[in-house]
């Protein structure tokens, strides 16, 4: 992409109303602007980065065999009635009227529809196990909504439920979504701890919320350091291996690890001390087993080996997808702007020419923009009529993992500088060795 044909409305102030790095990171670097309180729009490179992590939430939904559907933002009060949630959702609800005065509301999670999918078409326990998830625009009417996207109103979820036969077939499913969550993030650069929580509004018992450390974090917990050293990697598992996954759930949450709702302070201290950790964290995904509470409240039944009809066990599970950017900036920042891993970064280098107008730094930074694009690595070329200065710290505050700058002096001697926005360290090189060493 050529940056003098984007749109990245880079601001040079701090936003007053944005009071934590990744909000005010987020609005200057020209990802989001704010259309009504906790509702933003995604402009071009932060709708960008969404997508990408929309890719990698589909990308081990599928390795885990769930498959991906769509539910409209917009539903029937019924359901809601049937399942008694109506009342129960209180004023985060945002209730809707239609033409014909017929109640409907904006969706902030949807157990209650996809389990009226469920019982429409399924009535043998040969269909299970089934897990059919989707990444969908919520809305909840936070009474605070605050820290940009962290805590917005309108929000991307992706939001999963499984159907099984026996409670369980669905604590498999559950330890199947932890394995998978834990891929997740991983991939996205980020560490996200499973803690105990508390179930709240979806109901159940069991319930792990998965928490990015962060000061700015709104939850507060209690942990095993021991377990910030624990990783998935790129190990592999059978996920339909009921074992493999049970023992994982066994190595990631059996150490102390757990928010403010379930800490248990006598538990805590049988940690040894030197291990014991208070901290504060970005709560990105939950996962919950609530056994049939809306399956037989919807009479979502199957009949099962032995002939008889019994409601099935369900859970969900759910990631704050636009949270994610939010969460990954507070990870992963420094004072000069974001640094984006390289699994979500919106482009993977940017060419910063010291000379616009300048016949040969033009001529070798088309070169390094088609050889980029040619090893399918995309570029951001700042073609600006800029001085360097501005072009250096609009592409540090946008936070793309590399810059090659590219200037007539350089080329005198056959090289253009590759830096390293992690490391700020920087190297001369040919430009062909500077394609080669990001490819
Ligand atoms: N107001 C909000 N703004 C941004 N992200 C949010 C907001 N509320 C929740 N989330 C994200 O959405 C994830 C799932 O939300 S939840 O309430 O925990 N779970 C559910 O709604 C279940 N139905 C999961 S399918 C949370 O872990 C969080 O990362």
């Amino acid at each position: 992409m050529r940056l003098s044909r984007y749109f990245l409305p880079v601001l040079k102030e701090n936003p007053s109303e944005a009071q934590i790095v990744s909000h005010r990171l987020m609005l200057r670097a020209g990802l989001i602007k704010q259309s009504a309180a906790g509702i933003y729009s995604w402009l071009p490179m932060g709708f960008k980065i969404l997508r990408k992590l929309e890719n990698i939430v589909h990308e081990e939904q599928a390795r885990a065999g769930h498959l991906a559907m769509l539910m409209p933002t917009i539903q029937s009060a019924d359901l809601w009635h049937e399942s008694g949630r109506y009342d129960a959702f209180g004023d985060e609800m945002l209730r809707i009227k239609d033409r014909g005065g017929r109640e409907m509301l904006f969706t902030p999670t949807a157990e209650e529809l996809i389990t009226d999918i469920f019982r429409s078409h399924v009535s043998s326990y040969k269909d299970l196990p089934l897990t059919m998830y989707q990444i969908q625009w919520k809305f909840r009417d936070e009474v605070r909504p605050r820290f940009g996207v962290m805590r917005g109103r309108e929000f991307l979820m992706k939001d999963g439920y499984n159907f099984d036969l026996t409670k369980e077939d669905a604590l498999h499913a559950y330890n199947r979504h932890l394995v998978s969550y834990l891929r997740t993030y991983e991939r996205m650069g980020l560490q996200a701890i499973p803690m105990r929580a508390d179930s709240g509004a979806m109901g159940g018992d069991d319930t792990h919320e998965f928490l990015v450390l962060a000061e700015t974090g709104e939850s507060e917990v209690f942990y095993d350091s021991a377990v910030t050293d624990l990783s998935f990697g790129d190990r592999e598992i059978d996920y339909s291996s009921v074992e493999d996954c049970a023992a994982v759930m066994e190595e990631f949450t059996t150490k102390y690890a757990r928010t403010d709702e379930t800490h248990d302070e006598a538990l805590f201290n049988e940690v040894p001390e030197e291990r014991r950790r208070t901290a504060r964290g970005i709560e990105v995904g939950q996962i919950f087993y609530f056994g049939t509470k809306y399956s037989e409240a919807m009479g979502a039944t199957v009949q099962g080996p032995d002939g008889k009809n019994q409601p099935v066990h369900m859970g969900s599970h759910g990631i704050g997808v636009s949270r994610l950017l939010g969460a990954i900036i507070e990870a992963s920042h420094d004072d000069k702007g974001i640094i984006w891993p390289e699994g979500v970064t919106p482009f993977h280098a940017g060419i910063v020419n010291l000379k616009q107008g300048d016949a040969e730094a033009d001529a070798a930074c088309e070169a390094l923009y088609s050889a980029l694009t040619l090893m399918g690595l995309e570029p951001l070329y700042d073609d600006r009529n800029e001085r360097a200065g501005g072009k250096f710290a609009s592409m540090d505050l946008v936070g793309l993992p590399w810059r090659i700058t590219v200037g007539p002096r350089g080329l005198k001697n056959g090289v253009v500088e590759l830096t390293s926005r992690r490391t700020g360290e920087s190297e001369e090189m040919p430009p062909e060795a500077a394609v080669q060493k990001l490819g």
